[in-house]
């Protein structure tokens, strides 16, 4: 679309009331300009009900949109002709031109035009200029008017001194701008499920660390290099993240060693909660988020779940808990964690796994068991050997 110089943002504002709609609001800003750092982009306004982007010349409108499509919080955008508004000509003129100019270089034969005021001063409602500018695209391109199912849409939007329009809108991610819901601690295995889950909590507005638990010394690195990778994408929806690697080999073997096989599942999870509980705190970290599905897997069951439940005092978030597998492999795919999370590795929790994992593990049992492990000096253990690492966006 050519002349386009400017993005106008949307947001859901419902639930939006008196101070949450200002912090709402600023972050949003705030985390548009981080979004598309580095594209020349020196204006970006908080209008009512909506944020304007000023594109500079030349601008790279194909990154701009790449970059808008991953922040939270935005419900769709435009890419928008802005046209001056002269309120005492209620013609229209000018916004008209444009359309017609716009129109006339498209293939499509029918339309409609949908407009906004943000003023409901004008001397003119939304209707009049619906058919204001309809009338003169139809006599300027001879296409026709189709309300019910139109080839295009125009959207026009009225601010004060300026008219927007544009033949697009493009679906952004919804949900809430990171950062006004605190920071999660988010368990990342490598796998499908575990970024699902972290994009899930993002979305809802949380800051996230990352904890990874490598099966090193006892297996390559291979898992931890997807780790990475994963974090990599998933911090162009957080514009920057912090990832814990801890080797946990070593205090598999000490499960291993000390403990009944089949209860081997579970004591690796309370032992991942607890060292991740403290590196959660440290990052001032009001939950833990793993990617359980209820019943997909035999740590998943109502039990191991509670069991694994226990061994923590911050809440456990688990975002994907009523959701099938083809619903979350669908989201790895649009969120693009799919193919990295599918190469192979060496996942630490596949390491001495038992043939007959327990299912229904009591707590009882379960204590009993963890009697013969110094839980206190293996949380240090991780703790001491834990790996830090920061990622930005862009990279
Ligand atoms: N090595 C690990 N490091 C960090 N977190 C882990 C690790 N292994 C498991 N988890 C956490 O526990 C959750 C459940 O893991 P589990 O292996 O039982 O199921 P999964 O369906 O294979 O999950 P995923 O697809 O995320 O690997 C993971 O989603 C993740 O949050």
């Amino acid at each position: 679309m050519s002349g386009v110089n400017t993005v106008i943002v949307h947001y859901h504002e419902l639930a939006l009331k008196g101070r949450n709609r200002d912090s709402f609001e600023q972050q949003l800003v705030g985390n548009i300009r981080l979004a598309l750092k580095g594209l020349g982009i020196k204006q970006i306004d908080n209008l009512r009900s909506r944020i304007r982007v000023v594109l500079p010349p030349q601008a790279d409108t194909a990154a701009v949109t790449d970059r808008l499509k991953r922040v939270c919080g935005i419900a769709n955008f435009s890419l928008a002709h802005a046209v001056p508004l002269d309120l005492s000509h209620p013609g229209l003129d000018q916004l008209s031109a444009a359309v017609v100019e716009e129109l006339r270089a498209t293939s499509c034969s029918t339309f409609r035009v949908t407009a906004r005021r943000a003023d409901k001063r004008f001397p003119f409602n939304s209707m009049d200029v619906e058919r204001a500018v309809g009338a003169a695209v139809c006599v300027g391109t001879g296409k026709r008017v189709s309300l019910k199912d139109p080839d295009l849409t125009v959207y026009v939007e009225l601010l004060t001194k300026e008219a927007y329009f544009s033949v697009e809108k493009i679906p952004g991610p919804g949900g809430m701008p990171v950062g006004v819901s605190g920071t999660v601690a988010c368990l990342i295995s490598g796998g499908i499920d575990s970024p699902v889950a972290a994009y899930r909590m993002i979305k809802r507005g949380c800051r996230a660390a990352f904890v990874h638990f490598s099966g090193r010394p006892l297996v390559s690195r291979a898992s931890e290099d997807k780790v990475r990778e994963l974090v990599q994408t998933l911090t162009a929806y957080l514009y920057g993240a912090r990832l814990y690697v801890i080797p946990f080999g070593e205090i598999q073997r000490e499960i291993v060693l000390n403990t009944p096989a089949p209860f081997r599942v579970v004591l690796y999870r309370r032992m991942m909660v607890r060292i991740a509980e403290e590196l959660a705190r440290r990052e001032g970290c009001w939950g833990l988020v793993t990617g359980d599905s209820l019943g997909q897997v035999a740590s998943q069951t109502p039990e191991n779940l509670s069991v694994v439940e226990e061994a923590a005092e911050l809440p456990i978030l688990r975002p994907l808990i009523g959701m099938d597998k083809v619903e979350i492999v669908d989201e790895a795919r649009r969120l693009g964690t799919y193919e990295t999370s599918i190469e192979p590795d060496q996942d630490c929790c596949k390491l001495f796994t038992p043939a007959h994992p327990s299912t229904k593990t009591r707590f009882d049992e379960l204590r009993k068991a963890e009697r013969a492990l110094d839980i206190t000096a293996l949380v240090k253990q991780g703790l001491d050997k834990a790996e830090r690492s920061e990622f930005t966006f862009p990279i």
